[in-house]
């Protein structure tokens, strides 16, 4: 079984020491940078945008993993593509044609991922499971970090890893979310693949001691 992965969410960094934090990640055991981008409007706060972005990526080594929490993300998918991106996730809530949005990501190169509010059933990603590389399942709501964990996403784990494996595809699943040690066991045993971390990282003593914590606990 392929190993499990941890991605830091850079919005937990510290702004004015961005490079160490960048080079910390880089220097971890962490596999991808998770790279929150808010809007303002379809989440109520706003967080960074492409030239910080454009920056993180000139010194970053690993993965980027970007999740847009924006309305109307096809805008912005060729930006994202020629910013660095890798893996351009959208909001299933922000996709009016979410089939032709997910063609759109691949076409430019990049992974295609979709993510879903805990309102979100993830049944609602049957039809569409085959053209999705990574869902990301959110385990708070969208918006901020440092916000306590939703109990119901273990159930939603098992619920969307049953409809991968019935439908023989081949999607990572993503939490993202109020991640710590007490709950990245339960959620690789339901059948998470890739966890973001925030707080849980950054606001810890020794952030790169805490990343190698939580990959031991993930194996
Ligand atoms: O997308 C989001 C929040 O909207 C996340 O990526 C958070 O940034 C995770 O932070 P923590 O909950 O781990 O502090
Ligand atoms: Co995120």
């Amino acid at each position: 079984m392929a190993s499990k992965l941890i991605a830091p969410s850079v919005l937990a960094a510290d702004f004015a020491n961005l490079q160490r934090d960048v080079e910390m990640i880089n220097n971890s055991d962490a596999d991808w940078f998770h790279i929150d981008i808010m809007d303002g409007v379809f989440v109520p706060n706003i967080s960074f945008g492409m030239p910080v972005l454009r920056d993180i990526v000139k010194h970053a080594t690993k993965t980027i993993d970007v999740h847009l929490m924006i309305v109307d993300p096809d805008r912005y998918i060729k930006t994202f593509a020629d910013l660095g991106s890798n893996i351009l996730t959208v909001h299933y809530e922000a996709c009016t044609h979410l089939h032709r949005t997910l063609q759109a990501i691949k076409a430019e190169g990049m992974k295609a991922g979709v993510a879903i509010n805990p309102h979100t059933n993830v049944s609602l990603l049957e039809d569409t499971i085959n053209d999705i590389d990574l869902v990301c399942i959110m385990s708070v709501n969208p918006g901020f970090g440092g916000q306590s964990f939703i109990e119901n996403t273990y159930k939603k784990v098992q619920q969307l890893k049953e409809i991968i494996v019935r439908n023989n595809a081949s999607t990572m699943i993503e939490i993202d979310g109020g991640v710590t040690n007490k709950n990245a066991k339960q959620l690789v045993d339901a059948g998470a693949d890739v966890l973001v971390a925030g707080s849980y990282v950054f606001k810890s003593e020794n952030p790169i001691e805490t990343v190698k914590g939580l990959k031991e606990i993930i194996g």
